[in-house]
């Protein structure tokens, strides 16, 4: 069952499409939502979520029904909004509690859910100080937490990394990858850097001006390519020339020597070329394509896939 299906989906306000015929079907994991600025992914959000009716078209969340089973939806559907939403004056359990409450946990279990879904989102001790004195980064793990507190199957997480530094980015993507993995919760996340969901998602949906561009496994757009990327201490360039000299197509990038795989001789090539000279090997491994590159090349035959 898909967690989360489209069909014909359109959303037009005065003077503005954000959502154009979209339709989209993505099974249970991490899916991330990539667009620009104004590509729909907020509205998408809303509407999925029952809180706006679209124009015209259908979808399921959860197979339930956006028109008919709001309500449902969002009792199984936890939702972190881009925008900041939290009450400078309250501390961090206050608020998760108080939304636990508001989610029908009874007053007990609130408090013990709102602690535990803190910890999990790293916010230890502050938790007691008023969320107006938080970072950027804190006051996103509450945001985080109060989509989590009720236990939900699916969460939509909307710009988790917005405003965080690279370090916050890198723990923010990490606890994302976590609620996937070790907590079974299905997750939406929307971006507008694809390199960043890459790292995280099991699946892409990339729109533009509100329409679909591509839908896809994210091993699917990173496969492995046809090239060798080769680490070495010191002796970059002595290698190089020895493996050019046993006829390997080799061009330096950066660190890494880049090698044309042209058959399994070619990794034996390598390793006894690293010998020979008595370098240290610090990595040899097979490049795989990112989705950024995908995308800067030409869509070929298979390009778009609706
Ligand atoms: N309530 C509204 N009334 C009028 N136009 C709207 C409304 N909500 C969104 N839009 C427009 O719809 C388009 C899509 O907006 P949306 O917020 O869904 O994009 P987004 O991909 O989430 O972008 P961002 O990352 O900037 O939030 C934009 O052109 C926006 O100005």
């Amino acid at each position: 069952m898909p967690i989360i299906a489209t069909q014909g989906l359109t959303m037009r306000f005065p003077g503005v499409t954000a959502l154009e015929d979209l339709t989209v079907a993505v099974d249970s994991g991490v899916v991330g939502l990539v667009g620009a600025n104004g590509a729909g992914k907020s509205t998408l959000i809303k509407i999925l979520l029952g809180l706006m009716p679209p124009t015209s078209g259908h979808a399921a969340v959860l197979d339930l029904d956006i028109h008919r089973q709001g309500e449902r939806i969002r009792e199984r559907v936890g939702f972190m909004p881009e925008y900041e939403c939290l009450p400078p004056d309250v501390s961090a359990t206050e608020f998760v509690v108080h939304m636990a409450r508001m989610c029908g946990l009874p007053p007990t279990a609130a408090r013990e859910r709102a602690a535990d879904t803190l910890r999990h989102v790293g916010l230890y001790e502050e938790r007691y100080r008023p969320i107006g004195g938080y970072s950027t980064g804190m006051r996103q793990r509450v945001k985080l937490a109060q989509a989590l507190v009720h236990d939900p199957q699916l969460v939509f997480l909307d710009e988790p990394t917005n405003g965080l530094d690279p370090a916050g980015r890198d723990e923010m993507l990490a606890l994302i990858r976590r609620i996937g993995t070790e907590f079974g919760i299905s997750v939406l996340v929307t971006s507008h850097l694809l390199g960043e969901l890459e790292r995280v998602c099991d699946h892409i949906v990339i729109i533009d001006g509100g329409k679909l561009l591509r839908s896809q496994a994210v091993a699917a757009f990173t496969e492995v390519s046809g090239t060798l990327v080769v680490e070495v201490d010191e002796g970059r360039d002595q290698l190089s020339g020895k493996l050019a000299g046993s006829g390997l197509a080799v061009r330096p990038e950066g660190r890494f020597l880049l090698i044309e795989i042209a058959d399994e001789s070619t990794f034996d090539l390598v390793r006894d070329g690293v010998a020979e000279l008595g370098l240290r090997l610090i990595r040899m491994e097979q490049h795989r394509h990112h989705i950024e590159e995908v995308f800067a090349a030409p869509a070929g035959p298979t390009g778009v896939t609706p």
